[in-house]
C-alpha cells in the first residue's frame, strides 16, 4: 500500500533547507532518495524502502552533468519531470528537490571529491571522471538535505560502495542504505537507459543477467572463479554485446579477487549493445 501525499517541488537549496529545518524541529526522521529522474519501479523500490524507515521522504531529481563525459549521453538522457512527480507523490514522497545546474554549480565552482578504494577499476576504467562527479554531487545533496538516511540501488553497485565509503570518510552523519535491484520478468535490471534499446536489443539484453547467474552458480561448485568469469565473458559477447568488463570482486572493498582471499564475492558487468551501455551485478 502506498500513502499518496501532495508533493511539493523546490528548486533552491534555501527552500530545501527551510523545509528540512521544519521537519527536524518536529523531531522527524528524514530520508533522501537521490535520482536523475526518468523514474521507474527501481526508484519506487527506493522510496518504498525509505517509507519503512523515515517519517518524511525527499527525492532529488537532477541530471548531474559532471558525472557524464563529453562523449556520453547527457543531452539525450530521458527527462520526464511531470510523470516523475506523479510517481514520487504516489510513493509517499512529500518533497522533490529539482535544482538547475547553476544552483548546484554556481559560477566559480571548483571543488571535487577525489576517490580511491572502491572507485578503482570497473566503471572507472571506462568512465574515468564519473565517480568524482557522482561523489561530489552526492556529498552536496547530503549536506544540503541533511537526511538521517539516504537510499541507493544495488543496480549501481560500485556507486553504492563508493558512497558508503564517502559518507564514512567525510563523517557525513547519514546512514547509507542499499536496496536490491528491481528486474523485469526476464531478468533485465530496470534502468532509465533501457528506453534507448531497440526491440531486438531489448530481446538480447537479459543475456547479461543470465551470464552472471550461470557464473555465480558455477563458482565454488564445478568451476574456479576465473573460469566461471571467462565463461560469462564468452556468453555475453556471444549474445551480441561489446563487453567493457565482467569481473569478480570482493563485495565490500571491491578489491580484485586473489586466490587466498576470504569474504563475499560480487560479480559485476558492463557491456554495450547498439548505442546503449548496460551495467549489472549479483552476489555469488
Ligand atoms: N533497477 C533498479 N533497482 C534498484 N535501484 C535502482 C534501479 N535502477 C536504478 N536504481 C537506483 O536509483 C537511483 C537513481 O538512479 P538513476 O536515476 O541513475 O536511474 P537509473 O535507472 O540507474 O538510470 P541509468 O540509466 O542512469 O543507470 C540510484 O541509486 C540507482 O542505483
Ligand atoms: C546518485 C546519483 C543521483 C548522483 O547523480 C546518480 O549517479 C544516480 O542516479 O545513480
Ligand atoms: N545510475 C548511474 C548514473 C550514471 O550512469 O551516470
Amino acid at each position: 500500500m502506498t500513502s499518496a501525499r501532495a508533493i511539493r517541488t523546490v528548486h533552491t537549496v534555501a527552500a530545501l533547507r527551510a523545509q528540512v529545518n521544519r521537519w527536524r524541529a518536529a523531531g522527524e526522521r528524514i530520508a533522501l532518495v537521490p535520482t536523475m529522474g526518468a523514474l521507474h519501479a527501481g526508484h519506487v523500490a527506493l522510496m518504498d524502502a525509505a517509507r519503512e524507515t523515515a517519517d518524511r521522504i525527499i527525492v532529488s531529481i537532477f541530471v548531474n552533468p559532471t558525472q557524464f563525459a563529453p562523449t556520453e549521453d547527457l543531452s539525450r538522457y530521458p527527462r520526464t519531470l511531470e510523470a516523475d512527480l506523479q510517481k514520487a507523490g504516489s510513493a509517499g514522497v512529500e518533497l522533490a528537490f529539482v535544482p538547475d545546474v547553476d544552483e548546484m554549480y554556481p559560477d566559480g565552482f571548483c571543488t571535487t571529491v577525489s576517490l580511491r578504494g572502491p572507485a578503482l577499476g570497473l566503471e572507472t576504467a571506462f568512465r574515468p571522471t564519473h565517480f568524482a562527479g557522482v561523489a561530489t554531487v552526492v556529498a552536496k545533496l547530503l549536506i544540503q538535505a541533511m537526511p538521517d538516511v539516504a537510499l541507493f540501488g544495488e543496480k549501481d553497485y560500485q556507486q553504492l560502495q563508493v558512497i558508503i565509503r564517502l559518507a564514512r570518510d567525510l563523517d557525513l552523519p547519514v546512514e547509507v542504505v542499499g536496496v536490491p535491484t528491481v528486474r523485469e520478468a526476464d531478468g533485465l535490471a530496470l534502468s532509465s537507459r533501457n528506453v534507448y534499446l531497440s526491440a531486438a536489443e531489448r530481446a538480447a539484453a537479459p543475456a547479461l543477467y543470465r551470464a552472471l547467474m550461470a557464473a555465480a552458480f558455477r563458482i565454488g561448485r564445478e568451476a574456479t572463479t576465473a573460469d566461471a568469469v571467462e565463461e560469462a565473458r564468452a556468453a555475453i559477447i556471444g549474445a551480441g554485446f561489446e563487453l567493457d568488463y565482467v569481473e569478480a570482486r570482493h563485495a565490500e572493498t571491491l578489491a580484485p579477487i586473489a586466490s587466498s582471499m576470504e569474504g563475499p564475492i560480487r560479480l559485476l558487468v558492463a557491456a554495450r549493445i547498439g548505442s546503449t551501455r548496460l551495467i549489472d551485478n549479483i552476489p555469488v
